[in-house]
């Protein structure tokens, strides 16, 4: 999976909301009522991580979840890391 460039990652960022470009990842920061809603969330997310075959980082504490994606083999941001991102926004839409 190639590397995208500056304006792909700039245009996909805009149709993925929520999500910040941070180096050569992308984040975002989710909020729940508490610390059962966010595993739950967290487990939903790791059916479609271990689906897709592609991996976030992920930060837990208490009711809040960090998400960070990036293609590690790649050495960078791939269409992968944006598709696992609407894929996981499309789990509380
Ligand atoms: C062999 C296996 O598919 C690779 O190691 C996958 C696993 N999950 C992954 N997840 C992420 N986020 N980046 C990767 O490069 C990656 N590589």
């Amino acid at each position: 999976m190639p590397l995208m460039n500056e304006s792909e990652i700039s245009e996909r960022l805009q149709s993925t909301s929520g999500w910040q470009r941070q180096g050569e990842q992308i984040v975002r920061l989710f909020t729940f009522g508490n610390f059962i809603q966010a595993m739950e969330f967290v487990n939903q997310v790791a059916e479609k991580a271990e689906a897709a075959g592609h991996h976030p980082d992920i930060d837990i504490r208490y009711n809040k979840v960090r998400l960070a994606l990036s293609t590690h083999d790649a050495g960078g941001l791939t269409q992968r890391d944006f598709d696992l991102a609407a894929s996981v926004d499309a789990l509380l839409s």
